[in-house]
C-alpha cells in the first residue's frame, strides 16, 4: 500500500471543496448528504480524539493536523492527542474522546468507544467513492466498471454488487480477479472487447489505468488512488468528472459509519 505523503496533504480543504462541488453537480448531492444516504448517521456531538502513532514509517507531517480538520469540517469536536502510540491512546479516552482516530502502515481505523462500532479507511473509502461513482445522474446505465481489487477495489465492488449494479471488474493479480468473480460475481472486464462507461471507480495506486476504450465520452471517475489514473490527453478531450482527492472523503466514511 502506497503511504500518503505531506505533500498530498497540502491543500487539503480546498481539493476537498472543489471536489465536492463536482459532487454534487454529477451525482446531485454533497459528501455529507452521501455519507448520510449510506450509513443513515448525521453528526452529533461526538468528540474525536486523534492519536499520532509511530510505529513503521512513523508519524506523516500534517496527517493528524488534516484527521483533526477534516473533523471539525462535518462538524464534529477533535483533538489531537499530546503523545502518540499508547500514552497517546490513554490521554484520548482519560480527555473524553467518544471515538478514536489512529494509524499504522496498515490499517487506519474509526473506533467508537460507546456504541462498540469500528470502522476501517480502505472498506469506507471503497464504499464511498464507488457510492460516488454509482449516482452519476447524466447516465441511466447500471454498469459500472472498478479498476483494482485490492482492499479498496474490492469493497467497492462488494458494494456496488448489493447495491444492485452490474459491476464489470479488471485488475493484473488473477488471483484478486477469480476472488471477486467467485465471491461477488463481477464480470471480467476485457480490455479487447471494450465497453464504454459513464460510471467508473478506479481503486489502483498506477498512474493511467484507465484508456480510451473504456469510458463513455461523457462519465464519472471516482478515485482515491494516488497517482490520477486518467491520463491528460482523455482529461482534455472527454467530458469527465473527476472526484480524485487523497484523505477527505474516505475519512468522512469513516466517522459517519461509526456514529
Ligand atoms: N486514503 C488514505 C490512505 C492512507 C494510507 N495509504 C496511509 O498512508 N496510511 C499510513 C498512515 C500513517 C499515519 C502515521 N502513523 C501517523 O500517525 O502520522
Amino acid at each position: 500500500m502506497a503511504l500518503l505523503t505531506p505533500e498530498d496533504l497540502e491543500d487539503l480543504l480546498n481539493k476537498l471543496n472543489m471536489n465536492n462541488n463536482i459532487i454534487k453537480e454529477a451525482t446531485g448531492m454533497d459528501i455529507a448528504q452521501i455519507c448520510e444516504a449510506v450509513y443513515g448517521t448525521t453528526p452529533d456531538s461526538r468528540k474525536v480524539g486523534i492519536v499520532p502513532i509511530t510505529s513503521g514509517n512513523g508519524i506523516i507531517g500534517n496527517f493528524s493536523s488534516s484527521l483533526l480538520a477534516i473533523t471539525e469540517y462535518f462538524g464534529l469536536e477533535g483533538f489531537i492527542t499530546e503523545h502518540p502510540d499508547i500514552t497517546g491512546y490513554h490521554q484520548a479516552v482519560a480527555n473524553g474522546a467518544d471515538i478514536i482516530l489512529m494509524a499504522d502502515d496498515h490499517i487506519f481505523v474509526a473506533h467508537n468507544l460507546r456504541n462498540g462500532k469500528i470502522a476501517t479507511n480502505h472498506v469506507c473509502t471503497g464504499v464511498i467513492y464507488s457510492e460516488i461513482a454509482s449516482r452519476y445522474k447524466h447516465t441511466d446505465s447500471k454498469d459500472v466498471l472498478v479498476i483494482g481489487l485490492g482492499r479498496v477495489g474490492y469493497a467497492g465492488a462488494s458494494h456496488l454488487v448489493e447495491k444492485g449494479f452490474n459491476v464489470y471488474a479488471c485488475d493484473p493479480n488473477t488471483d484478486f480477479m477469480n476472488k471477486a468473480i467467485e465471491e461477488l460475481g463481477v464480470k471480467a472486464f476485457d480490455i479487447e472487447s471494450p465497453r464504454k462507461f459513464s460510471m467508473v471507480f478506479e481503486a489502483t495506486p498506477n498512474a493511467n489505468t484507465i484508456s480510451e476504450g473504456m469510458i463513455a465520452e461523457r462519465c464519472l471517475v471516482s478515485t482515491p488512488g494516488i497517482p490520477c489514473a486518467l491520463p491528460d490527453e482523455l482529461v482534455e478531450k472527454y467530458d469527465i468528472d473527476l472526484v480524485m482527492e487523497p484523505l477527505v472523503i474516505g475519512v468522512a466514511a469513516m466517522l459517519y459509519s461509526v456514529l
